[in-house]
């Protein structure tokens, strides 16, 4: 089936939250989360379904969306994901809660 039109701008949402003035708050985001490196080894009981941008980048690049509503369940993984570990007073659901905006921001056009 032909390719959802509203995918490419997916790829521009992407753009957009991968930019160098998003980084102070999007880095945790960014890449899949290492439950090792981050010394957080009930994340993976915690969170049954890991997502980052990363990995969403890869699946667009890769033509895995068919469509837009696919690419935006997956963008909502990774903050729910972030809400469900990060506690409200932690600074990385606070991280979460700004790039969220961005996203909502581009997606809502
Ligand atoms: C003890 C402790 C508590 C919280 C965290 N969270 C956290 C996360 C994270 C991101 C998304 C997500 O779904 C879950 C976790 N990413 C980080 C980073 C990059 C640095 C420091 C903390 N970070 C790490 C260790």
């Amino acid at each position: 089936a032909p390719a959802d039109p509203q995918l490419k701008y997916c790829q521009q949402v992407i753009r957009e939250i991968f930019k160098r003035s998003h980084l102070n708050y999007s880095h945790p985001f960014l890449a899949p989360v290492d439950p090792v490196a981050l010394n957080i080894p009930d994340y993976t009981r915690i969170v049954k379904h890991p997502m980052d941008f990363g990995t969403i980048k890869k699946k667009l690049d890769a033509g895995e969306y068919h469509t837009a509503q696919e690419f935006e369940a997956d963008t909502r993984l990774v903050f729910d994901n972030c809400y469900i570990f990060n506690p409200p007073d932690n600074p990385v659901h606070q991280m979460g809660k700004q790039l969220e905006q961005v996203f909502e921001q581009k997606w809502a056009g």
